[in-house]
């Protein structure tokens, strides 16, 4: 075995958390090495010091040849030595082609007038494009390929450099969490043939499926520590399970609600434009989880965001029991009782230099003023229990927000807008990046929330989830309403082949 990555006995500590405690793995030339464990046991801090950004407090990282202090990694070093990274958002610019976006990293080759030498960048583009099967051509505008495809050229501009060569790791955040179910097994099929092809990969991710069908070895961490180190062979659904939620997962899927068939609607949306959505119709009714699904771009998130006033109407009517609801942003959505949590966080939902506390408290806010003061003291207490209702992994309620592990920042947007009591919570990927313990505490207390009185609307480019915990799914294409699924019908891989274009028969 030839040893591409080793990691050992790193250690990182903020303050009072010890993120990492003595993490030690090493990675296999040709092998893909997936990175698990719960929202917060350390995976992201791993990877912050790996790529130079992060300083460990002790410990060594050797890539290749290269032996390096986790305390002295950089950015340059880190690249000089062949680790390369790859983030959940891919990092694409969508509005240019193809071939921009693999010399912007890179920069062009010029003349020696300091022109572009546009042959020679096309020629050089097609072959990093048949190296990584990415079919595209050149002059291709990003935006027009698909998720998984834009995922992959991402992976070739990290690994251009490489030209070619298998020495390099190269580092993968979460790169199927955005991807419907179509796209991953694409990015997968690829990932695999690097992999076959001599390259070195980490992999971290929330879904353990994924794990179990490409992975050949399994590093899982538990509050910094490396709890298990496993083969291929011992990497299964129920173990991962075991290792990462501390049991099982509950054989039961989540009891569908009950929700009265002749129930009057909550919501009732006619004929609704605005954006990419043309002429939707739907009815919310109290009780309901609705589930949108739907392609990268077929209006699922526009649907939500146009419910919520953030997007301008067209035409259509929209009634909240009965009263005509036409927000003209946020707040009229907020004062007529509508909730929105997007999927985006870090730019739409939180307030990176405010505490825990202060992100809970901040769609409740006028709670804790009395008499022009501020009760701090109400606000934090309040804070404390809804941090142990909600499992969130932080040392204090005080800390900021931007300190928490992605999957606690999600529960923290989660439980600040329940404490508003909403009737209609609009929810867009409720559980991206969220651990399978969390998730299943989220989808929990959706069904808890959703009463008579209370509706939810879930978009989700997860199948499985839709699935798991919505009551009827409406399935999205190309901005109009083009599928309603219930009862035996709902299921993801129905739900996947209406998304796609390709009805089954039935
Ligand atoms: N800048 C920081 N300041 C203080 N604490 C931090 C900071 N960054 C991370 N932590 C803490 O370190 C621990 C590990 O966090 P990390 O982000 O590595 O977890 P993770 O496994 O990547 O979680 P997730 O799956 O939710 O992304 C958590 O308890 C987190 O709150």
């Amino acid at each position: 075995m030839v040893a591409a990555l080793t990691v050992s006995d790193v250690s990182k500590s903020y303050g009072p958390t010890r993120a990492l405690d003595r993490a030690s793995l090493t990675v296999e030339r040709g092998t893909i090495h997936a990175l698990l464990g719960g929202n917060g046991s350390g995976k992201s801090t791993l990877i912050k010091i790996l790529a130079g950004v992060v300083k460990g407090d002790s410990g060594t990282v050797a890539i290749g040849d290269a032996a390096l202090e986790a305390s002295a990694i950089t950015p340059a070093r880190a690249a000089a030595a062949r680790c390369f990274f790859v983030h959940q958002d891919a990092g694409v610019f969508p509005e240019l082609s193809v071939a921009d976006n693999l010399h912007l990293g890179q920069g062009f080759e010029t003349t020696g007038l300091q022109r572009i030498k546009w042959r020679a960048v096309r020629r050089r583009t097609r072959e990093i494009l048949e190296r990584y099967e990415i079919s595209a051509a050149p002059e291709t505008l990003v935006a027009d390929l698909g998720p998984a495809t834009q995922a992959k050229l991402a992976i070739a501009r990290a690994l251009q450099g490489t030209d070619g060569a298998t020495d390099s790791v190269l580092v993968l955040d979460e790169p199927t969490a955005p991807l419907p179910a179509h796209e991953v097994a694409h990015l997968l099929t690829a990932l695999r043939r690097y992999a076959d092809a001599g390259q070195s990969i980490v992999f971290v991710t929330h879904r353990l499926a994924e794990v179990c069908e490409i992975a050949d070895r399994a590093t899982v961490l538990r509050n910094g520590r490396v709890l298990a180190d496993l083969e291929r062979h011992e990497i299964t659904p129920e173990r991962l399970t075991d290792l990462i939620a501390g049991g099982p997962e509950s054989a039961d899927p989540p009891a569908r609600g009950a929700a009265p068939e002749d129930a009057p609607p909550l919501l009732r949306v006619t004929g609704l434009s605005g954006g990419r959505i043309e002429d939707c119709s739907l009815d919310l009714r109290g009780g309901e989880i609705l589930g949108l699904a739907g392609l990268t771009g077929s209006g699922r998130t526009t649907l939500l965001q146009l419910l919520f006033g953030l997007i301008p109407r067209r035409s259509g009517e929209v009634t909240l029991s009965g009263e005509r609801l036409a927000p003209r942003g946020p707040r009229d959505a907020m004062a007529a009782d509508l909730a929105y949590v997007p999927a985006d966080r870090k730019r739409d939902g939180l307030f990176p230099g405010l505490s825990v506390s202060e992100n809970l408290a901040m769609a409740v806010v006028p709670r804790y003023w009395r008499h022009g003061w501020l009760r701090r003291g109400d606000e934090q207490s309040d804070s404390r229990t809804l941090i142990a209702e909600q499992g969130i992994k932080t040392e204090s309620e005080r800390l900021a927000i931007s300190a928490l592990s992605g999957g606690n920042q999600q529960k923290v947007m989660l439980a600040r807008w329940l404490r508003r009591e909403p009737k209609v919570l609009l929810l867009d990927e409720p559980t991206q990046g969220v651990d399978i313990g969390a998730r299943r505490g989220i989808h929990d207390l959706l069904r808890a929330v959703v009463q008579p009185d209370v509706g939810a609307i879930v978009a989700s480019s997860d199948e499985d989830e839709l699935a798991a915990v919505c009551d009827r799914v409406l399935v999205l294409r190309d901005g109009r309403i083009c599928a309603e699924l219930t009862a035996q019908d709902l299921t993801a891989e129905r739900i996947a082949r209406f998304a796609h274009a390709d009805p089954p028969t039935r």
